[in-house]
């Protein structure tokens, strides 16, 4: 009988390693975590933790701003030295001791250093080869630098350099209107950096068209310079360190720092996939095994599903669970729902952006939906309108829409802006998992006079059945 080093090697210690090592160890597994940086990965220390930090206070000022009798006692303004303290508070000041005794207390043993394939259940760090009966990938992403002249010479911040700023600079230039150039534009111009956001499409293009529409109004009541449909054509630093981007139309802009939030892909990176006869794309089923294999899983931004923490973490979940199943020989639960398997991926990905109104989404927007072939009938709101959203906050603005597969007649998508949106957005996913019929949620009652009472509008806007 051949011998192992470990029965699982999870290569990469990001919030979705730890969670595939922590569900196959409750199940007896022998696993070892593989990390090169530091173990929590990119959510913990340069993307999702310290991002929504650097916006809380802005929001929390701004909600209060939005109340009469509340907005009088706001007199000061922020604080831009105590936001970037709790900021890097929440990183822990960039050290993963915290999660290093996780891992220690978990069982769940931990191999310092680059983690390279070196052939079926192989696994090569520094001068060791280490051996396991299933190896799960779990790198992450990195950053797509979009292609212009002088881009990378003139040094410009990526999402980490933000994230992670030590400083506010005066002017900000924001190339990239996706999910985290706004909310980076959001962060800065609340710290008091006067930010030009540069995007080549409308804000947050995916999402349902008045969400960009919001966005890009909110944005300009900040002060923000929001430009759309432009294309940076070149990018120079001049020795006082200034940053100018020309835009195609030959508009010059000045700043101090240039962040690049143009998209990131799955870090397949010297990952020795060749070793195995793996190209650098890795398509996996819905236990996460990569396609062609018996012993390889991808799980999390690596596998590009849902480049999201809480849907890595959900994959981790089902793979986790499924690689035990499959060592002990145990059945696997892999029909659609099933313990084993990422379902909701097709259907069901909560999505929030940590803007200023909140941005919700779940499931299908209306083109997608229609993409897919469904027979879609969508019904939008106006949430300022909705009792309780007048009550928490004076001129409350925001929409919400519904997406019904008119054959099942159940929700497929949802997605709401306003503020503090984001708390209505699980509700949506329990009706879209569920598959919740309209005639059933008619019966669920949103308390008065509460946010939620937009459900009762969205539906009375759907119509009842006569
Ligand atoms: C600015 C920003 C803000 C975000 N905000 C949110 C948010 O609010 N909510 C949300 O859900 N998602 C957010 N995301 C997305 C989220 O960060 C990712 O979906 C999440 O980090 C993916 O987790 P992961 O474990 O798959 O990868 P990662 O967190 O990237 O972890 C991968 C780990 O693998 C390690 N590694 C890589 N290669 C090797 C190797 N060969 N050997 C050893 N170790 C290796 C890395 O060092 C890293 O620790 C944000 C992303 C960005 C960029
Ligand atoms: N709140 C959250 O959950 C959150 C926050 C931030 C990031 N994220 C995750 O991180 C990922 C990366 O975020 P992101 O905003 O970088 O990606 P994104 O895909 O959301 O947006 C990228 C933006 O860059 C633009 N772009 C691409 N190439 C360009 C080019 N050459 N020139 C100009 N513009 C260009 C695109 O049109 C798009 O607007 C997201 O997909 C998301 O999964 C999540």
């Amino acid at each position: 009988m051949t011998s192992y080093d470990h029965d699982l090697i999870v290569i990469g210690g990001g919030a979705v390693g730890e969670n595939v090592a922590d569900y196959a160890t409750k199940r007896g597994v022998r696993v070892a975590i593989v990390e090169s940086e530091l173990v929590g990965g990119e959510c913990s220390y340069w993307a999702c933790m310290p991002s929504k930090a650097l916006l809380r206070s802005g929001h929390a000022i701004r909600a209060a701003h939005r109340v009469a009798g509340a907005r009088e006692a706001v007199t000061g303004q922020i604080d831009p030295a105590a936001v970037l303290a709790r900021r890097t508070a929440f990183t822990d000041g960039w050290k993963d001791d915290g999660q290093v005794a996780w891992l220690d207390s978990a069982g769940i043993d931990l191999i310092r250093g680059h983690g390279r394939l070196a052939g079926p259940g192989l696994v090569q760090v520094g001068e060791h080869v280490h051996s396991a009966r299933a190896v799960a990938l779990a790198t992450g992403s990195v950053p797509v630098v979009a292609d212009v002249p002088g881009l990378a010479a003139a040094r410009p911040w990526g999402t980490r350099e933000a994230a992670a700023a030590g400083y506010v600079p005066s002017r900000l230039i924001v190339i990239g209107g996706g999910v985290a150039g706004t909310e980076m534009a959001f962060a800065f111009s609340s710290l008091g950096s006067h930010v030009t956001v540069l995007s080549r499409t409308a804000l947050l293009n995916g999402e349902e068209p008045f969400v960009g529409e919001h966005l890009a109004a909110a944005l300009a009541d900040e002060g923000v310079d929001v430009r759309l449909g432009v294309t940076p054509a070149r990018v120079e630093r001049a020795t006082d360190g200034i940053v100018t981007v020309v835009l195609d139309d030959g508009a010059e802009i000045h700043a101090d720092e240039l962040l690049v939030a143009t998209g990131r892909r799955p870090n397949t990176d010297d990952l020795g996939l060749e070793t195995i006869g793996l190209g650098p794309e890795l398509v996996v089923d819905d236990t996460m095994l990569v396609n062609g294999t018996d012993w390889l899983y991808a799980v999390g931004d690596v596998n590009g599903r849902a480049t999201l923490t809480h849907q890595g973490k959900y994959q981790a979940r089902a793979a986790g669970e499924a690689i035990a199943a499959r060592l002990r020989g145990t059945p696997v639960l892999d029909e659609p729902w099933g313990q084993h398997v990422a379902t909701a991926d097709h259907a069901a990905v909560p999505r929030v952006v940590f803007s200023d109104p909140e941005v919700a989404g779940v499931g299908l927007t209306e083109a997608r939906a229609r993409e897919a072939g469904l027979a879609v009938r969508a019904v939008e709101y106006d949430l300022g309108s909705v009792a309780g959203a007048k009550l928490h906050a004076d001129g409350y603005t925001g929409r919400a829409k519904l997406v019904v597969d008119e054959d099942r007649r159940v929700i497929v998508g949802a997605t709401f802006v306003g503020q503090d949106v984001a708390e209505l957005l699980h509700s949506a996913t329990v009706a879209i998992v569920g598959e919740v019929t309209l005639d059933r949620l008619w019966h669920a009652v949103p308390s008065y006079p509460t946010v939620s009472e937009i459900w009762l509008r969205l539906l009375e806007t759907y119509g009842r059945p006569a």
